[in-house]
């Protein structure tokens, strides 16, 4: 039996290169939040299911030029970073590590300061369109404890992890778990603590393995690391040959590269979700398809830190998982709508090459560009799949987390595949009028 009924007009991917499109659809959905069926006005039923849901008040009617999607997924948010979101992109990674990152996420040993800025964020990223998020946290347990509190308490779908990073060498006095010993033993307490929380609730909050990346940890921290993912069976995040400093940091201290330390150390698996990428090679991808890991594509950061463009087109055809992520804040916007315009620039700018004084035929990398069906699939099911969820598609089976967009006025008649386009070139944080969580409606813009 239904709970709710939504009547519009939808937009989901079929696979990895096509979008469906339905206009003037019902999506029934029952108690627990889950799709039970969708009905075309050709379906026998379709009246009378619209009738009885209007008559209960259990109907939500999009309104003419309103669209339904579904949720995005971002696989790689940094939580305490969003209040220097748009700062000091200019400078090379490890510069801005030391000099605006370390320093603001330290400050989370407040936790008043942590539930300051956990409870705007979580709202940002839902107001966004965004309905499940795989975040890092700080070294501080309570406060991260604080991140799933309030994506609890707000409807987001939360994977959160606890920072480690003990290496004397390459962490700050002020900011570094005091030993590896310790960093273990809080990792382990955050993942008890985040088990009992999603024991109170019906929404999904679930812990994190969380290595910062290869220069941060020694390698007792990442031995026990790979230990706890394989205890708790838990996801696995960190930066994976994100520039060509930290690529060249992992074969200078280990002689191999960090995808071959993190293997060694037990960290890929089918649960690990690894960011940025764009200095991997043939032999490191290889690897990551062998552990069926995926690999968060974060294309407005890597404009800045990236060193380079994920060859996402390329990656895709070997059969490498490759998804969507913000990187809030070497990325400057929450929003997946920018990152899938981002990631389809990106790959254009790799197809055609930068240097305009070089032949055009020999400029760039050719037939690397990835088409909006692709970047949509990445930010909504595709991601969902490395997290094991069944969201991320509006079909029946799948949890009801979605997105209801205005799109803009328009001035000449459209197919509904040019609204689709329009719609993921255009809609802003202001066009997002609700956001629902497991059929609960987690934001209504006011
Ligand atoms: N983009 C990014 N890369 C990192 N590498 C290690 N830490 C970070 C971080 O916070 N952001």
């Amino acid at each position: 039996m239904e709970n709710i009924v939504i009547h519009g007009t939808y937009f989901t991917s079929k696979n990895v290169n096509e979008v469906e499109f339905h206009e003037d659809h019902l999506i029934c959905i029952d108690r627990s939040g889950t799709i039970t069926r969708t009905l075309s006005p050709v379906d026998a039923e379709y009246s009378q299911i619209l009738n009885d849901a209007r008559q209960a008040g259990r109907l939500i009617e999009l309104k003419p030029n309103q669209y339904l999607l579904p949720g995005f997924i971002d696989l790689h948010v940094h939580a305490p970073q969003w209040p220097q979101a748009g700062l000091a992109l200019e400078l090379p990674l490890a510069d801005w590590l030391n000099h605006y990152t370390f320093p603001l996420e330290a400050k989370f040993a407040d936790s008043h300061y942590a539930r300051r800025v956990y409870q705007d964020f979580v709202h940002q990223l839902l107001s966004h369109g965004t309905t499940t998020a795989m975040m890092f946290g700080t070294i501080h347990n309570d406060a991260n404890v604080e991140l799933a509190r309030q994506s609890v308490t707000q409807g987001l779908r939360a994977f959160v992890g606890q920072v480690v990073m003990d290496n004397p060498e390459q962490t700050p006095d002020y900011y570094r778990n005091q030993s590896s010993v310790s960093a273990l033993h809080a990792t382990e307490q955050f993942i008890k603590e985040i088990f009992e929380l999603a024991k109170k609730t019906s929404s999904t909050v679930v812990p994190v393995i969380t290595p910062r990346f290869v220069p941060s940890c020694t390698d007792e921290a990442l031995t026990g690391l790979g230990q706890l993912a394989k205890q708790y069976d838990l996801p696995v995040q960190s930066h994976l040959s994100e520039s060509n400093w930290e690529h060249g940091y992992a074969i200078k201290r280990f002689g191999i590269h960090d995808t071959a330390v993190m293997d060694h150390f037990h960290l890929l698996t089918e649960k690990s979700v690894m960011a940025h990428g764009t200095q991997l090679t043939s032999d490191d991808l290889t690897t990551l398809r062998q552990r069926g890991t995926t690999i968060a594509h974060c294309p407005i950061s890597n404009v800045y830190f990236g060193n380079g463009v994920l060859a996402v087109k390329k990656l895709l055809a070997y059969g490498n998982s490759v998804r969507l992520g913000s990187d809030i804040s070497g990325g400057y916007s929450p929003s997946l709508y920018h990152n899938i315009r981002q990631a389809i620039k990106s790959s254009q700018m790799l197809t055609d090459g930068v240097d305009s004084s070089l032949a055009t035929a020999t400029r760039g990398v050719k037939d690397s560009r990835i088409t909006m069906a692709n970047a949509f699939y990445l930010a909504t099911v595709g991601g969902a799949k490395a997290l094991q969820l069944k969201v991320g598609k509006i079909a029946p089976g799948f949890q009801a987390d979605f997105q209801i967009v205005n799109g803009h006025q328009p001035l000449m008649k459209l197919s509904i595949a040019d609204v689709f386009q329009r719609l993921m070139y255009q809609t802003e944080q202001q066009d997002i009028q609700s956001v629902y969580v497991a059929g609960k409606r987690v934001y209504e813009r006011e």
